[in-house]
């Protein structure tokens, strides 16, 4: 049933139709000597249970690590609490303010020097483009300057694809969702004998190696010669000089590299275009962002350099846009665990010791008995409190983030980083959707667009 049900995502309706009539947790059978045995649930109290209250017992595992052995001994590939070491160090990066201060810049530097040209180029020509493809080439671009490498520049009027390195990590998308869709002695051969998305993951690895190398020894080099510039913190400058993490090797390095990429690039891509999509279904939504912007942020030419963070805090509304986007389209639609012993759920399913568990996210956004009747309805106002203020939903409910020790770092970023881009774009366009399009979702690592998303853009005056 797995590979399956992996391939109908798109149908997701069915899916919340068979947990919703199992109580929220359901066992999923592959065929016998496939080992892909998977208990699913969505059920909140599961969800805390295994994230939290028994992290201990709920690991990725070996065999996760197998599947994602690319990303070598990075965050994403490693069990262990928050005492691991890595996790340390991304902790201290992601709280320290002049790597926030370089990140935000990074950002504020793209969208005014290349993005919005760009959007004004189109805007002028008429031009449709694919949406997803915009932000996917605007993230990757942000990633990789905060990893501190010389700025691909995808981001052209031609929207050529051109970069290496991002055609590797599509390639490497595609042949982890073939992995697990796949009985693992299948993918084992082909990988042996160098076929179809093995091959590819294969060179992908050689692609990673080879650049990651490079980027790293250029980068000690850059130190070794700086003037010091204590303000400039990049995320490879914050690892190699301030020596958290001894010793660091051009290995581990090239592990956190690749996994930043993957954490903080798709991630944001997807929110942007699912955000952009249902804004356009829903426009009394969009008329109430337009009114929160134009109440609460200076005019451009007023002084101020736009938006700043208090100012972004303001945007209660918006954030409840994004957080409803994410709730219903989570950029991760699912959550592996294996368990180490033997354990019972609290809704009353036996977990046998090494089975399978997958939260499955997606659905959990589009549960009634999770988010009430409405659940498929786009709210922002499910996120304001009484007081207007921001309601905060616990993220065992609201499980994009995930959950527990293991908690994305980069939660706050991200939603500075979506505000900056979303308060931009609106204020200047009326992004116009180009009717007729087929819209379904796509899921590998990161739930993408499956046909992208073709809009217009039309100057506001
Ligand atoms: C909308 C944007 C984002 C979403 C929905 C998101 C979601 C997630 C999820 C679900 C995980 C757990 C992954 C796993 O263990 O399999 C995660 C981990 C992580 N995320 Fe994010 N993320 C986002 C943006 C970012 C950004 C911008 C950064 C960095 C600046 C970031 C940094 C991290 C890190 C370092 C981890 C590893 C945490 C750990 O394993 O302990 N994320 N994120």
């Amino acid at each position: 049933m797995l590979p399956g049900v992996l391939m109908r995502l798109n149908r997701i309706y069915d899916g919340v139709e068979i947990l919703e009539s199992h109580n929220m947790t359901f066992q999923l059978k592959g065929p016998w000597f496939a080992g892909m045995d998977t208990l699913v649930t969505v059920d909140p109290s599961n969800v805390h249970h295994i994230m939290s209250k028994n992290f201990y017992n709920y690991i990725k595992g070996p065999e996760f690590q197998e599947v994602f052995e690319i990303f070598g001994n990075g965050l994403l590939n490693t069990d262990s609490d928050r005492s691991n070491n890595l996790w340390k160090c991304y902790h201290a990066m992601l709280h320290d303010q002049r790597f926030i201060r370089f990140s935000i810049c990074a950002v504020r530097n793209k969208l005014k020097d290349e993005l919005l040209p760009l959007l004004d180029h189109f805007a002028k020509e008429g031009t449709v483009v694919d949406l997803q493809d915009v932000f996917r080439r605007f993230t990757f671009d942000t990633a990789v300057t905060i990893l501190g490498v010389p700025d691909p520049k995808s981001l052209s009027v031609h929207m050529a694809n051109n970069n290496e390195f991002s055609k590797a990590l599509e390639d490497v998308e595609v042949a982890m969702v073939y992995r697990h869709m796949s009985p693992r002695f299948m993918w084992k051969l082909q990988n042996r004998l160098g076929l179809g998305q093995e091959k590819k993951l294969t060179e992908a690895d050689a692609v990673f190696g080879r650049l990651c190398g490079k980027y790293v020894s250029d980068k000690r080099q850059e130190l070794r010669n700086e003037v010091n510039n204590e303000e400039v913190v990049d995320l490879l400058t914050f690892f190699i000089k301030f020596e958290l993490l001894a010793p660091i090797d051009d290995k581990l390095l090239r592990d956190v590299f690749v996994g930043f990429i993957l954490a903080a690039r798709d991630t944001i891509a997807s929110t942007l275009t699912w955000f952009f999509w249902l804004l356009s279904k829903n426009p009394q939504v969009l008329t109430k962002i337009h009114h929160e912007i134009q109440e609460n942020l200076p005019r451009s030419g007023s002084g101020h350099e736009r938006p700043s963070y208090d100012d972004l805090d303001k945007l209660v509304y918006l954030n409840g846009a994004l957080c409803e986007t994410m709730r219903l389209y989570p950029p991760v639609p699912f959550q592996r665990r294996s368990a180490v012993n033997q354990d019972v759920l609290p809704s009353g399913h036996k977990v046998d010791a090494n089975s399978k568990i997958m939260i499955f996210a997606y659905a959990m956004g589009m549960m009634r008995a999770v988010w009430g009747d409405d659940a498929l309805e786009f709210k922002p106002e499910r996120w304001i409190t009484a007081t207007g203020g921001i309601r905060h939903e616990p993220a065992y409910k609201f499980f994009a983030f995930n959950a527990g020790p293991r908690t994305c770092l980069g939660r706050n970023m991200a939603l500075t980083q979506l505000k900056m881009v979303v308060v931009e774009i609106l204020q200047k366009y009326d992004v116009e959707v180009v009717e007729g399009q087929k819209i379904e979702p796509f899921s590998g690592l990161i739930l993408h667009m499956k046909h992208g998303l073709r809009v217009r853009f039309n100057k506001r005056c």
